[in-house]
Order: structure tokens, then C-alpha cells, then sequence
């Protein structure tokens, strides 16, 4: 509908009126100079977020949801109530008069102005606006500065295409009219100062037909439609889960050169639907880990070194090829960590794995039988000579305002004699603390494995892991599947997949 057919509408159904549409003259610029001297082309590109929905659909309290459980990330709201303009003094006179709810009414172009500025890096001053005195030049004005996040929220947000096109997700808060009613007439009396009445006449006259004409169609252009808004938690952890994944994985491998998430493909996210979901049977758990372990360990294999070779073909051409690097060995962290090393026997003939046990106490995690000693399963590769108690470390951990002590032990090791000459792949499924990858790396390393020549290779990495085991050693190579949220209270990995060696070697039942 063009904007003549909808003025036309509007005058239809409300007599006389401002609509919103108007020449506005041009505005003193209000953003301030770029305050940092970052080089837009090292600046890491924010993710922006577009939200919208109709007025009191309850797009504020999503976004402050998702704020809350996005603490980890930097955060910033843009709201689209900023950038109304500025009425003038007729407009002010008739105030009832005028349609706030029109795509006119705001100033789209500082609103493109300020969202590119954050983009690069710059940080702006945004007006307040003030919806009891309708003026949007309420002093001090409030400083943004850039950030990981932009979430863009506001009822036309969607309108303009040039700003939709600036989103890199868009959500649409679909609340039924109602419930937006019934929170529109609460809030407006309790918070703007308005009657009743005065509410369901701007309803009736300029907000129910701006929501039909201009809002509703943008949900088309949702990527993501919220029923019930802040009640939908399911919708707002799903939301958040996949932004924690794409910041995580984003900024994780920028700031860590060494670390490899393979590329996601619909195949690897339905692997890793399964092998996380707690009614998975052991035997599906095993088939979907097995498949995905043999991914990880194929494009460990990659960072290898190698060197070139020529082959003579049956058609007697010449093919330039290269040759796989010779010495490898592999080392699996027991328990969970045996169950890679099928995958890596499959992939390299005849290779030799040792084995590391380290045991860990102190943080609520799955301890092994017995503290004294090895436990049974290590009786086949018991030897009196390699077992032994070999370190015994501590280590702190605060968070939450909590001081944890974590007993770290490496109790058994079993590694081939000349392992300081071979590139080692340190098989473990999951990255949690990183206290047990410590534990394993350190070990390698006092038998002489240059750190460069250490590929760790897991399934899941939480993001403390990574930072542990990368700042400590950051010449070592880590190849995962896919960054996790964090850790939870228990040091638990999260999502996470429960106790994987348990689910894998069938040990979990009652
Ligand atoms: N799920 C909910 N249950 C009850 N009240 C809600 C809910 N979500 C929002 N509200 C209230 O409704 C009003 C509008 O919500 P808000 O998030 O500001 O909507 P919007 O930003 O879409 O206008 C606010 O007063 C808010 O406290
Ligand atoms: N002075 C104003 C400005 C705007 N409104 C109404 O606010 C609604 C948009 O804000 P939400 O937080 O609900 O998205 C919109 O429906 C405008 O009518 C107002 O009443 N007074
Ligand atoms: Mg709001």
C-alpha cells in the first residue's frame, strides 16, 4: 500500500488528524565524532538483531530477557522510540491529533546513521525520548558504544528495507491484540500519565490501523515469530543458545588462531541433536558419536605437516601428490577419550595410542572408584613400571563468588617410549574446565612432545576451556566440533552432553 493510499485510510477513519507524515526540517547533528581510532577494516562486525511486533506486544521485555542471559556478551538496545521526531509546536498543540504509530514519524535516516556508526566500531550519543512531554531532546544524551550485539527493537522496525537489511536475525514478538490492549491501556495510565479514554481513542484512530497496515506485514520478514512474547521462554533460550554458539565460535577463533571448529552443515547440528538428546539410545549414541568423532579426527589429520610426493598413475602420467606425515601417535585421555581411537586406527594404519587417566576431585565431577589406586578397567594395561602415581595438583577456580578447590591427579600413563618424536593427537571428547587438558598437555610436553607438535581433538569445547588450554599453551593445536555455552555451577559442560564415557561404553543405565 503506498503511503497516499494509507494517509487516505487514516483521514477515513479518524477525521481530522496529524498523520505523522511531514517535512521535517533538517536537524543540528546530534551523533558524536568516531571516539576510538580503530581502523574500520580490523573492526569485528557486530551482530545486529532487528525485534519487532506491534505496540506493547512485549518486544522491551524480550529483548531485556535476552539481554539478561546474553551478561557474557556485550550488549546494546536501540530503541526506535529514540528517533521519533521531534513534533512541532502545531503538532504539539494537537497532540491527540497525531499518528506516532506511522512509519513517518520517526527519523529513519539518523536511526541508518547511528546503527552504521556502531557498526564501525564508533560509539554515538542516541536522543531519550520522553513520551510524556513528546520530545526527544532530553539531556544527557545516552552514550552507546559499539558491541558485539546491536539489538534494534521498535513496532516498524522492519519497515524501512535499508535497516531490515542491516539485521542479521529478525524477530517478530506476535502477542494476540488483546493481551497488547489490555497491557497498552495499563501502561499508558500508569507510566505516561494518560486516561483511559484518551488511550482507546489513539488505539481506535491511529494504532489498531498501523499495526494492520504497516506493522503486521513486516512479519514476513521474520526470521523467528515469538508467540506470547516474555512468556515464551522456550523461544527466548532457543534464541540465545544460537547466539551464544555464533558469538562464541566467532570470537573464540579470532582471538585463539590455533583453534578449528569444523565447518557446520545440517549433517553435523542433526549428529549433535541426537548424541545431545537424553532419550538417545546408547546404540544410536555410539553410531551418531562414532560418526562425528571420525569427522574431527579427519580434520585433525589435516593440520598435519606433510610432504610432497610424485606418483607415477596406471596411465603412466605423473600425479604430484603428498605423503602423509610418518610419525604419529595417538594419546586418549581414559575414559571417554578411548572412544576415539577407533576412529583414529581407521584412519591411520596401524597406529600407536597411549593412554593418560587423570582423576579429578573437588568440583562435583564423576570420580574415579578408586582414589588408592588405578581403577579395574586399567588391569589390562596395567604394567608396574607405568603405573604410578605421578602428579598431584590443585587447582583454584573462582566463580559465582565461590572459591572451588579442584583436586587434579594424572594417576596412570601408558605412552609410547619415543613419543618426544612423534606429533601427538590427544583424544578427549569434551573440553570442559580444561583442567584435565592441562593435566595431559603438561605430561607430553615433560616427556619432551614439543607443544607445536600437540593436536588436541574433541567433540565439544566450552569457551573457559579453550581460554585455559590456549593461554597456557598457546602453540598447541585444538580441533572441536562445536563451542558450547559455558559451564554450569558443577563445572558441567553446557548444553553439553552429560557424562560422555558413561553414554558411550553403556555404563549410565540404573
Ligand atoms: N508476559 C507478560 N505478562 C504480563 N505483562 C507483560 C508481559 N510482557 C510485557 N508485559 C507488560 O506489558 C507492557 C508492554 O510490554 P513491553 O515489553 O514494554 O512491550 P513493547 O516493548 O512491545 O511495547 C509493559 O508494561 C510490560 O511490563
Ligand atoms: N509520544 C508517544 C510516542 C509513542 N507512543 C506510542 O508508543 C508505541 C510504541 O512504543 P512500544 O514500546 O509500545 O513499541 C506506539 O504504539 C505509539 O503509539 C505514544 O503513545 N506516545
Ligand atoms: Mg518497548
Amino acid at each position: 500500500m503506498g503511503s497516499n493510499a494509507v494517509e487516505d485510510l487514516i483521514e477515513a477513519s479518524s477525521g481530522v488528524h496529524y498523520s505523522g507524515f511531514h517535512m521535517e526540517q533538517p536537524r543540528t547533528p546530534e551523533i558524536e565524532q568516531p571516539t576510538t581510532s580503530i581502523d574500520d577494516s580490523f573492526h569485528k562486525q557486530p551482530f545486529i538483531i532487528g525485534v519487532a511486533g506491534g505496540a506493547a506486544s512485549g518486544k522491551t521485555t524480550v529483548c531485556d530477557l535476552i539481554m539478561e542471559q546474553l551478561r557474557d556478551q556485550r550488549v546494546v538496545l536501540v530503541n526506535q522510540d529514540s528517533f521519533y521526531h521531534n513534533l512541532t509546536l502545531e503538532e504539539l498543540t494537537k497532540v491527540h491529533e497525531y499518528n506516532f504509530d506511522h512509519p513517518d514519524a520517526f527519523d529513519t535516516e539518523q536511526l541508518l546513521c547511528v546503527v552504521e556508526k556502531l557498526k564501525h566500531g564508533q560509539a554515538v550519543d542516541i536522543p531519550k525520548y520522553d513520551f510524556k512531554s513528546y520530545k526527544n531532546d532530553v539531556f544527557p544524551l545516552r552514550r552507546v558504544n559499539p558491541s558485539d550485539v546491536i539489538i534494534l527493537e521498535g513496532i516498524l522496525i522492519f519497515h524501512d528495507p535499508r535497516v531490515r537489511d542491516l539485521m542479521n536475525m529478525k524477530i517478530f514478538v506476535d502477542t494476540d491484540a488483546d493481551v497488547r490492549l489490555a497491557r497498552r491501556i495499563r501502561r499508558d495510565t500508569a507510566e505516561k500519565g494518560r486516561d483511559i479514554a484518551t488511550v482507546l481513542d489513539q488505539y481506535s484512530k491511529f494504532v489498531k490501523p498501523a499495526f494492520d497496515d504497516f506493522i503486521l506485514p513486516t512479519k514476513k520478514y521474520a526470521d523467528i515469530i515469538i508467540p506470547r512474547g516474555g512468556d515464551n521462554h522456550v523461544a527466548i533460550d532457543l534464541i540465545v543458545q544460537h547466539l551464544r554458539t555464533k558469538l562464541g565460535q566467532h570470537d573464540l577463533c579470532k582471538i585463539y588462531p590455533n583453534l578449528y571448529v569444523i565447518q557446520s552443515t545440517f549433517q553435523i547440528r542433526g549428529m549433535h541433536t541426537l548424541i545431545r538428546d537424553a532419550q538417545t539410545t546408547k546404540h544410536d549414541f555410539v553410531f551418531y558419536a562414532d560418526r562425528l568423532i571420525r569427522l574431527v579426527v579427519e580434520h585433525g589429520l589435516g593440520h598435519l605437516p606433510f610432504t610432497e610426493k610424485q606418483v607415477i598413475t596406471p596411465t603412466g602420467s605423473v600425479y604430484s601428490g603428498v605423503d602423509f606425515c610418518k610419525r604419529l601417535c595417538g594419546v586418549s585421555v581414559i575414559r571417554s577419550g578411548e572412544s576415539m581411537e577407533n576412529a583414529l586406527r581407521a584412519c591411520c594404519k596401524g597406529i600407536k595410542i597411549g593412554k593418560i587417566l587423570i582423576h579429578r576431585e573437588g568440583d562435583n565431577g564423576q570420580q574415579v572408584s578408586n582414589l588408592q589406586g588405578p581403577p579395574e578397567s586399567l588391569h589390562l594395561l596395567r604394567s608396574p613400571e607405568s603405573l604410578y602415581w605421578l602428579l598431584l595438583s590443585f587447582i583454584v577456580i573462582y566463580k559465582n563468588n565461590v572459591i572451588s578447590l579442584i583436586m587434579m591427579q594424572l594417576i596412570y600413563e601408558k605412552l609410547p617410549l619415543d613419543i618426544a618424536e612423534r606429533h601427538v593427537l590427544l583424544l578427549d571428547p569434551i573440553l570442559g574446565t580444561g583442567n584435565s587438558a592441562v593435566q595431559a598437555i603438561s605430561l607430553l610436553l615433560k616427556k619432551g612432545v614439543p607443544e607445536s607438535n600437540i593436536l588436541f581433538l574433541n567433540l565439544i569445547s566450552a569457551p573457559q576451556g579453550v581460554h585455559v588450554v590456549c593461554k597456557r599453551f598457546p602453540r598447541i593445536k585444538i580441533v572441536t566440533s562445536e563451542i558450547e555455552i559455558g559451564l554450569n555451577d558443577d563445572f558441567r559442560v553446557i548444553p553439553g552432553m552429560g557424562e560422555f564415557g558413561d553414554r558411550y561404553f553403556g555404563t549410565d543405565d540404573d
